[in-house]
């Protein structure tokens, strides 16, 4: 262990070492905070500290596995397996699997994902039979499940008349209902959703003191990474496990809490030391992550920040490149510079692809890097969006699986009742529900019991009803010995599923089956893993909730070389040699939605500190000048972040434009081109999981699908060089008209011209159709 101690500085050896008691190192990024975590870890194992007894909570469940063979590597044993570690959602799943029957839970309860929560309430919505406009279902989730976070549950919502009230403003005056009935649902289906896994180890926590005791005593040392970014809920949790024997030891950087939006609450930083007795507090000041231009850019932004905690960042590190700037004239050619410099950089420096990571404020901005980067022949990788599991077919061999484990799980059975088609009708459905909350039993339930109940179903359609269930119930019986990938393989195949896709022979139904087939190969990976785990069994269970818990950065096994695409958000804690930030432009990142406060305004600039503290050798800014969002071409004037950046640590690559405030104009570049085709090219976001690759039939598929939105639609040869101002014009569509106005050089060049049916447009020359009169 001492030589491993040794691979710490003195200020990060302190906090490892760190005698029994609660202890909190605030520092900035790059400083080592994860590593002091990882090796106090290790530290306390040498000391004698049973693995059993330690907790320790992180971002991602990759994070976690990282660490744990980190420390494996340290204590030289196997012992760091038995270690409770992972997300908080993942940690207290389990925690609820062991006791949730004492909130009347089963032990196999369903976790829903966000997909199956907008579905129940959704439903739920129809059968109150209110305004789906007003009572839009997005929204309604988010406001239940920030209740949850809050821990207000539905007693507490109608006892706080602030809420009340503002729902009823809010012309949402049934909000209490649908809360109470999309409880009372999940319940029944023996479900919880991501919010209720915290909710629900609350109240157990509290309402059971002998639960309480029994896991005070167990986790024995609890350690928390990113501990700025937690809600009440999960504060609550640690506060009440650690409160026995006081050995808690949080780690976090203030300046670096992005998730305000989800509820992360920086008070809990803030107010530690209050909240716990004798705190030892540590602080961490050299980065040993990024060059010192990096560190020094980084440090003048957050300095712009009036809300923080005082803090010294420097590093010993070469002083590096500059921190380069690059400006295009729209996103695809920004695209096509971040896969041009990547392409370089890779020719000159033989590097791998997993040294670049592309970073953005919103997923939608990835489309224009993912063509250049196919253009290229560049293999990348999206992390998040719409995610592999998402997917239809996916979803429905889940949904059999899920309904083997937990036959009541209504949005399962919903999903696949009919499908493969089997003649069983919305009516029927509705007759099912109808009675299934009469008689507070599941569907599923209703179902089973046909022959007792009398609802009106004819005879052909109960042997329908039955087969059903038959099925189901054979497929539990092979539950019982079988594992998950021999399950899932058998239920892929009897139910039809497979088939369906099969018979259909069209290529997007191949595809969907050649999913499903991935599906399975990562199922067999997934068993092949878990049976080396100490308490691991590989069945259809574990799988499922490694599903539903994996954060997007978990499918990523980082046996494949390629690019990463995320949003900044999803790259907290990661690093990499270069670093891309693409679409620093104003309305954008800034968000046009956060500038409304000094408060959203500095959470943004402390996202874009995250983002250039990822980088280790080198980082990029990018911005347009036009974007295409919203299906407009949009003028966009580059991010005040740009300007804040102390100008010492920056090189310009292209000619610099003052930031000025300019209206947003609509441009409109197509002309006579039909816009609804285009609106259609939406890319498909999201790569499989590793293992869960699309084949090269699928991407040529794909990059059909993706027209390349630079290369012109229009005419380009059409417009003359000699257009000026006050030429008299004919466009195909808007007819004849007057070029008042003419801007821009080269590729974006623009003219405002007055038709003569009184409109007035800004059309970009390159694209639009215009003939010199
Ligand atoms: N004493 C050290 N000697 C050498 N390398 C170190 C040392 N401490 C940390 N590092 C390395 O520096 C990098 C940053 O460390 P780490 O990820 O632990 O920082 P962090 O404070 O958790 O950053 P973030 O705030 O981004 O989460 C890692 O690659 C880590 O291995
Ligand atoms: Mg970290």
């Amino acid at each position: 262990m001492e030589k491993y101690i040794n691979e710490l500085n003195e200020a990060q050896k302190a906090p490892v070492l760190h005698k029994d008691g609660p202890l909190m190192v605030i520092a900035g990024a790059g400083s080592g905070k994860t590593r002091v975590l990882t090796y106090r870890i290790a530290y306390l194992m040498s000391l004698g500290v049973d693995s059993f007894n330690i907790l320790a909570l992180t971002f991602t469940n990759k994070a976690a596995r990282e660490m744990k063979k980190r420390i494996a590597d340290i204590v030289g044993t196997s012992e760091a397996k038995n270690l409770w570690m992972g997300t908080f959602h993942s940690v207290f799943a389990k925690l609820l699997r062991f006791d949730g029957d004492k909130l009347g839970y089963p032990a196999n309860f369903t976790i829903y994902d966000t997909q199956d929560s907008q579905r129940l309430i959704s439903a739920i919505i129809k059968e109150m039979g209110l305004d789906k406009d007003i009572y839009k279902y997005k929204q309604v989730q988010n406001r239940i499940s920030s209740y949850k976070n809050s821990l207000i549950t539905v007693k507490a919502y109608y006892n706080n008349s602030d809420l009340v009230e503002a729902d009823a403003m809010a012309k949402r005056p049934r909000m209490g209902e649908i809360y109470q009935n999309y409880v009372d649902r999940c319940f029944k289906a023996g479900a919880m959703d991501f919010d209720d896994l915290l909710l629900r180890t609350n109240e157990l926590l509290t309402r059971f003191p002998e639960v309480l005791a029994k896991y005070q005593d167990r986790f024995r040392y609890i350690l928390v990474d990113e501990y700025q970014d937690t809600n009440h809920s999960q504060y609550l949790i640690v506060k009440a496990l650690s409160d026995r024997f006081q050995n808690i030891c949080v780690v976090g950087d203030d300046a670096q809490s992005i998730y305000s939006f989800r509820g992360a609450n920086i008070s809990n930083i803030l107010n530690f030391q209050k909240d716990y007795d004798n705190v030892g507090m540590y602080r961490l000041e050299q980065n040993y992550r990024s060059t010192r231009n990096i560190v020094n850019a980084a440090n003048s932004i957050i300095a712009k920040n009036t809300n923080q905690l005082e803090k010294v960042v420097w590093t010993s590190n070469d002083e590096g490149p500059l921190i380069k700037v690059h400006r295009s004239p729209t996103d695809a050619e920004e695209g096509r510079f971040v896969s041009g410099t990547i392409f370089e950089e890779k020719m000159q420096n033989q590097m791998p692809n997993g040294n670049f990571a592309v970073l953005y404020r919103t997923n939608s901005q990835s489309r224009a890097i993912e063509d250049a980067l196919r253009k290229r022949d560049i293999p990348y990788r999206i992390y998040g969006g719409l995610s592999f599991y998402q997917r239809k077919e996916i979803k429905d061999v889940l949904s059999y699986l899920r309904l083997v484990i937990n036959p009541k799980d209504e949005e399962a059975l919903k999903r696949i009742i009919n499908f493969p088609a089997r003649g069983i009708g919305q009516s029927t459905m509705d007759k099912l529900t109808v009675a299934a909350n009469h008689y507070n039993r599941s569907i599923f339930e209703v179902m089973d019991n046909l022959d007792r109940i009398d609802l009106k179903i004819n005879s052909g359609t109960k042997r329908k009803l039955g087969d059903f269930v038959a099925m189901i119930k054979s497929f539990q019986i092979m539950n019982e010995s079988a594992d998950a990938f021999t399950l899932a393989e058998h239920v892929a195949k009897k139910s039809g599923v497979l088939l369906e896709f099969k018979k259909d022979g069209t290529p997007e139904g191949i595809g969907k089956m050649e999913n499903i087939e991935e599906l399975l190969n990562g199922i067999k990976d997934f068993v092949e893993g878990q049976k080396e785990l100490a308490d691991a069994k590989g069945d259809i269970g574990e799988f499922l909730e490694d599903v539903a818990l994996a954060t997007d950065l978990d499918k990523d096994t980082g046996d494949d070389d390629r690019v990463a695409l995320m949003t900044i958000h999803l790259a907290k804690g990661l690093e990499f040699p270069y670093v891309f930030i693409v679409g620093m432009e104003e309305d954008l990142f800034p968000s046009a939605m956060s500038m409304n406060t000094r408060s959203e305004l500095e959470e943004e600039r402390r996202l874009f500190y995250v983002a250039l503290t990822r980088a280790e050798k080198q980082a990029y800014l990018t911005y347009t000048q036009n974007r295409y969002r919203w299906g407009k071409l949009v003028d966009a004037e580059p991010s005040r972040f740009i300007e804040e950046i102390d100008e010492k640590y920056v090189e310009n690559l292209t000619p610099v434009v003052r930031s000025r405030y300019t209206p947003l104009i609509d441009v409109d570049i197509f002309g006579d081109v039909d816009k609804s085709k285009l609106r259609q090219n939406k890319p498909t976001h999201g790569t499989p999981p590793s293992g869960i690759k699309p084949n090269e039939n699928q991407l040529r598929k794909l990059r059909k699908l993706k027209p390349e939105l630079s290369t012109p639609v229009g005419n380009t040869n059409s417009v003359d060089p000699n257009l000026t101002e006050g030429s008299l014009v004919n466009h195909t569509r808007f007819g004849r008209g007057q070029v008042i106005k003419i801007e821009g050089v080269g590729n974006d060049k623009k003219a405002e011209i007055k038709f003569d049916k009184g409109d007035i447009k800004k059309l970009l020359l390159r694209f639009a159709k215009l003939e010199v009169l």
